[in-house]
């Protein structure tokens, strides 16, 4: 298949330079700011629900990502979420541990019911819950998950009218119809906190470039995994794998991930 179209889009990014508004969870908060700029967004953080609107109004993406998440992180969200659909802006949700506990499924199916989201990006337990699908989610991290993650996805995406993301091993991209797999990556991206809701970040920065969410999606998973692939390959450890996967996101071109990328399972291919 033609890598050349999606792998071209991080150029896009880096000529736009989005202005990426998170509404984000207080543990990773820092490293996805750091991300979206290696990325070639502009990251902003704001919370309040009396500025959420206001800087919605100035975006190019919003991403909501429930990690740490309050009573009044949801109001914030669901005023962010209404505004950035009135402005037709992408909405990127991370639903972190939805499945762990009642509030978080509860708040992610009001957000789903009352917010148009562009891509949902979760892990394999994370995605099976909102698919209404039995599976073990041990705080934050994916436990067992019965359910076959494709088919999960799939029937989550057609129900929501999204983009569904599926992390891990494999990464899956689908809308329903076209579904992609992303084998890049590395092990030690799951030896530090952080690198799933860094990907939502990276999904906010390539989906205001192009007007095909699954196009973005599988442009920007595939970017961010080989950034891990080439920062793990030269990391000694964990701490030096996070210095090493941002510079080689910041120093990824579309080249390299022409060069690099391992997408598999595409129907139909986009058109170049
Ligand atoms: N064993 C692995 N091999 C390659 N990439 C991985 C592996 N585990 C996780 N990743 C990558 O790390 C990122 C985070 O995935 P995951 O660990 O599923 O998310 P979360 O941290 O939200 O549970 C994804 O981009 C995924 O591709
Ligand atoms: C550990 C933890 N607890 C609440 S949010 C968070 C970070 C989760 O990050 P990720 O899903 O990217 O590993
Ligand atoms: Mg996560």
């Amino acid at each position: 298949m033609n890598i050349l179209p999606f792998a071209q889009l991080l150029n896009r990014v880096r000529e736009m330079r989005p202005l990426v508004h998170h509404i984000t969870n207080t543990v990773t908060i820092n490293d996805c700011a750091n991300i979206t700029l290696h990325t070639g967004g502009a990251p902003v953080m704001a919370h309040a629900p009396e500025e959420v609107e206001d800087m919605v109004g100035l975006a190019s993406s919003l991403v909501l990502n429930i990690g740490t998440l309050t009573t009044l992180q949801v109001e914030a969200m669901l005023l962010a979420g209404k505004q950035a659909n009135r402005r037709g802006i992408p909405v990127v949700l991370d639903p972190v541990g939805a499945g762990a506990t009642r509030f978080r499924t509860e708040s992610v199916h009001r957000i789903l019911e009352e917010v148009q989201v562009t891509i949902v990006k979760g892990n394999a337990a994370e995605i099976a819950t909102l698919a209404g699908e039995q599976a073990e989610v041990r705080g934050v991290d994916a436990g067992e998950v019965a359910a076959d993650p494709i088919q999960a996805a799939q029937s989550l995406a057609r129900q929501l009218n999204s983009v569904v993301v599926v992390t891990g091993k494999t990464d899956i991209i689908t809308d329903g119809t076209r579904t992609a797999c992303v084998d890049n990556g590395h092990h030690m991206m799951g030896c530090i906190t952080g690198t799933g809701c860094m990907g939502a970040s990276v999904l906010g920065c390539f989906a205001p470039v192009v007007d095909d969410p699954w196009i973005a999606a599988v442009a920007g998973v595939t970017a961010y995994t080989i950034a891990g692939e080439i920062g793990g390959e030269q990391a000694d450890g964990p701490g030096s794998f996070k210095w090493r996967f941002f510079n080689a996101m910041a120093g990824l071109n579309a080249e390299k991930i022409a060069e690099k990328a391992k997408i598999r399972k595409i129907s139909p291919s986009p058109k170049p």
